[in-house]
């Protein structure tokens, strides 16, 4: 049994360097303190492995502090500290010989012994890696393509579009990492994550090579009454075909309450030589559906998963949310991964949204993986729907309903930035 040992990546090239080799991307010349921005040292971790080559770590992984925005009172939404799991690969040499296993205890453990915070979240890179982790799937991001000058039709919401002006910027101006940062906590939607500075600092750093033939991302903000309401980040790649402008306009995020969005997705479609605007992390019941009349009203939609959720203290996760409707279930929750969660749990939610989680020795009513509940921890992951696919089993009919509708939301989980 080869022996693992996790724990502050002290080496910062060598960090990097293995995530070089894990990405095998094109390698960046800046300096590895401005590749690394936005990752506190204390939050860069590796493993060790007797004998393994100095210029790699056989493994690392980072994690981003965030917040995560809960349900909360009166459909406002709560932000709650959330561990940001980012940066994880294992060197191709000791891939498939369990250091993901070890990073993850030794991550799941990290932030169970972290005051205030008791859940962490991911974007996976690939779908099947995170579910054995305890990790649920609990939001889906949209891929929407519109034509330039598509009509986005909103008569509810004109007159208040009517009042946003738009200011564009660059992304490397002075002062956007905290323009940005600011306007995201006070306008992020449930489920939707927002960084500490340091991840729009990150967000801000501009390296030539990934440019290439686009221009610079921009930020497009949203303003009422000197005020930023909102704000997209933009960039647009040059493209003419038989003589006509194509250019391509691709937006990474578009942040805002919903006139907002129309005032800036109406701005974002009526640029000059464009012929395609990409909407990326657009949340899955975004009203650019309707605004656009429909999914056919669009060039095309592509769907994919947005933020997993892990819920790491149980019952303090539990008890942070604002729940839709009361519950009273017992809940078998297996969780080997996070073994102090594992077990039966009392789940009682009252009808002014406030909620605990005690141990039991009743019998179970509803039996679950726990990424079932970091699934619907934000209003998404249906649990009926997960009683019909076989992965959670009810032992008294009509509990997961019980516990679902206590869970779901009005309007399911925003998407979340990437991380
Ligand atoms: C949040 C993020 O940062 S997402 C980024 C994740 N990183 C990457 O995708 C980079 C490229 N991939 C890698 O670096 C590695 O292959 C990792 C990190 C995905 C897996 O690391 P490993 O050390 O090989 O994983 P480990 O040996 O601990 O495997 C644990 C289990 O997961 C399974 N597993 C690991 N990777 C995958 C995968 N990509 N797909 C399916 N199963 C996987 C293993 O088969 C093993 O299963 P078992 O317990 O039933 O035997």
């Amino acid at each position: 049994m080869t022996d693992i040992r996790v724990g502050i990546a002290t080496d910062a090239d060598r960090y990097r360097n293995t995530d070089d080799t894990v990405w095998f991307q094109e390698p960046l010349p800046a300096a590895t303190d401005v590749v690394l921005t936005g990752l506190p040292a204390d939050q860069r971790f590796a493993a060790e492995i007797d004998g393994a080559a100095t210029a790699t770590y056989p493994g690392v992984y980072g994690v981003f502090p965030l917040e995560l925005a809960l349900p909360g009172p009166d459909g406002e939404p709560r932000l709650v500290p959330c561990a940001g799991l980012t940066w994880v690969g294992v060197h191709p040499d000791h891939r498939r010989q369990g250091v993901l296993t070890a990073m993850m205890r030794h991550h799941l453990e990290q932030v169970r012994d972290t005051s205030g915070t008791h859940v962490s979240a991911l974007h996976a890179s690939e779908p099947a890696i995170y579910g054995r982790y305890g990790y649920g799937l609990s939001s889906l991001e949209l891929e929407v393509m519109l034509s330039r000058g598509a009509t986005l039709t909103a008569p509810g919401l004109d007159a208040d579009a009517g009042t946003v002006t738009t200011q564009m910027v660059t992304i490397t101006d002075p002062g956007l990492p905290e323009r940005m940062r600011a306007c995201h906590r006070a306008h992020a939607e449930s489920g939707e994550v927002v960084g500490s500075l340091g991840y729009y600092e990150r967000i801000c750093v501009t390296h030539p090579e990934e440019l290439r033939d686009k221009e610079p991302w921009r930020v497009l903000f949203a303003r009422r009454d000197g005020e930023d309401v909102g704000f997209a980040v933009f960039r647009r790649e040059h493209k003419w075909e038989r003589a006509r402008p194509s250019g391509k306009l691709e937006a990474w995020k578009v942040v805002g309450a919903p006139a907002t969005r129309l005032a800036l997705l109406r701005r974002l479609v009526d640029f000059d030589l464009m012929g395609s605007v990409k909407l990326r992390s657009i949340s899955s019941e975004d009203p650019v559906l309707a605004w656009a009349g429909g999914p056919r009203g669009t060039s095309s939609i592509e769907t994919y998963d947005s933020l997993w959720i892990r819920i790491v203290d149980l019952p303090e996760a539990l008890a942070a949310r604002t729940w839709s409707a009361p519950c009273d279930v017992v809940v078998q929750v297996d969780d080997t991964a996070a073994p102090w969660n594992d077990g039966r749990w009392r789940i009682v939610a009252d009808a002014d949204g406030s909620a605990t989680a005690e141990r039991t020795d009743a019998e179970a009513d509803l039996r679950l993986p726990v990424a079932a509940l970091g699934a619907a921890y934000t209003g998404g992951g249906n649990l009926v729907g997960l009683v019909r696919a076989g992965q959670v089993t009810e032992a008294r009919a009509g509990t997961a309903r019980e516990l679902w509708r206590a869970l779901r939301t009005d309007v399911p989980p925003a998407a979340a930035v990437g991380f």
